[in-house]
């Protein structure tokens, strides 16, 4: 059975003996290919997403979390601190309190979805939702990991990266080797960071012999790393990269120009178009900010050499956002039916 990360990846990680293991059994998510994706593009292109929503608290974060959570045990920590567009706070809350710590998490007030709200609280983390936005958030808990005895666990934690890096070890794990691309949505750009690092460390262990092109997208209205500066008022239905300043940004800039990779951005409606596309073609329901990845790909799709192997990220569960999939999907809803057979085969056309 699959024993959690910390234990799947324990000679690439930074761990001991002494580490205590906190985990969900977070990891070894699907690798699911998209032929639908996949005949928008032709040219013999392969296209597979990483469907980590599938992860215990629904996101990648999980991945990152088991990591820092169990590190920040072994330093004998009794509290957390994380600033979150939501999913960073879920994970934190789930995995302090399965190692018995407290979790203190900082939200922009009225831009986090429900789903995310929903487990940060039932978890029983702190939430504190200020009147201000991530980037004002994440400067707050820096400045307080600083003067108080408390973790922070944003993705400026390197033990994040070290956790989230295994998604592409499992991803190489699956294909026998790296694709030619990786495609992955962009915010305070900790991941598209730590699949570079998760790349190239496999790469040294002679585990892949190509590495990908890094790809990396992020929503028209909060795509500082796009147009070279931060953005100080960003706006996307994607709430979890309404991001206007990664704590990220020389990292993810040095694994774009190293994999040759680059930075595009797409816009909400090119982000709602692969979110449905995703759902009603795939049968895969990913939340808004994760079809970024899927949407810029359709948008550079010419780009996409012949016969390419593509990996799109997803990374968080369509059920984090419910109030946007009933907000914006293309489906026959019909309400107020009698319940009646004839009502019914009436109203289905018959
Ligand atoms: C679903 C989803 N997709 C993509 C991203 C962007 O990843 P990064 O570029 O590593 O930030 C996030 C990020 C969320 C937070 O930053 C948070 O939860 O505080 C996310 O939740």
């Amino acid at each position: 059975p699959w024993p959690g990360l910390i234990e799947a990846y324990r000679e690439y990680l930074p761990v001991s003996e002494e580490t205590p293991i906190v985990t969900l059994l977070e990891g070894n998510t699907p690798l699911i290919p998209a032929p639908a994706i996949a005949e928008r593009i032709g040219r013999q292109v392969r296209v597979f997403v990483k469907y980590d929503g599938l992860n215990p608290t629904g996101s990648f974060k999980d991945r990152g979390m088991t990591m820092a959570i169990s590190k920040a045990k072994e330093a004998g920590a009794k509290a957390v601190i994380c600033a979150s567009t939501g999913n960073t706070s879920a994970a934190a809350a789930a995995y302090a309190r399965r190692g018995g710590m407290n979790a203190f998490v900082l939200i922009p007030d009225g831009y986090v979805a429900l789903g995310k709200l929903a487990q940060a609280l039932l978890y029983g983390a702190e939430v504190l939702a200020i009147k201000g936005n991530f980037d004002q958030a994440l400067e707050i808990v820096r400045e307080m990991a600083e003067s108080y005895p408390i973790t922070l666990v944003n993705s400026v934690n390197p033990y994040r990266l070290e956790g989230q890096k295994t998604g592409a070890f499992e991803i190489v794990d699956a294909l026998g080797d790296a694709p030619d691309w990786l495609c992955i949505p962009v915010g305070n750009a900790g991941n598209i960071t730590a699949y570079w690092m998760g790349f190239c460390q496999y790469h040294q262990a002679r585990k892949c012999d190509r590495l990908p092109r890094m790809m990396g997208f992020q929503a028209a209205g909060a795509a500082p790393l796009v147009h070279g500066q931060p953005v100080a008022h960003p706006e996307t239905l994607a709430t979890a990269i309404r991001i206007g300043n990664p704590a990220s940004w020389e990292l993810a800039i040095a694994a774009q120009t190293a994999s040759q990779g680059n930075f595009h951005a797409v816009t909400d409606t090119e982000i709602l178009d692969a979110y449905r596309l995703l759902a009603a073609s795939e049968g895969i329901f990913c939340e808004p900010a994760s079809a970024a990845s899927v949407a810029g790909l359709l948008q550079v799709k010419d780009q996409v050499p012949t016969g390419a192997t593509v990996v799109c990220v997803l990374t968080g569960n369509g059920l984090k956002d419910p109030d946007t999939a009933i907000k914006h999907n293309h489906s026959q809803f019909q309400q107020g039916i009698a319940a009646e057979l004839g009502a019914v085969a009436e109203a289905m056309g018959f």
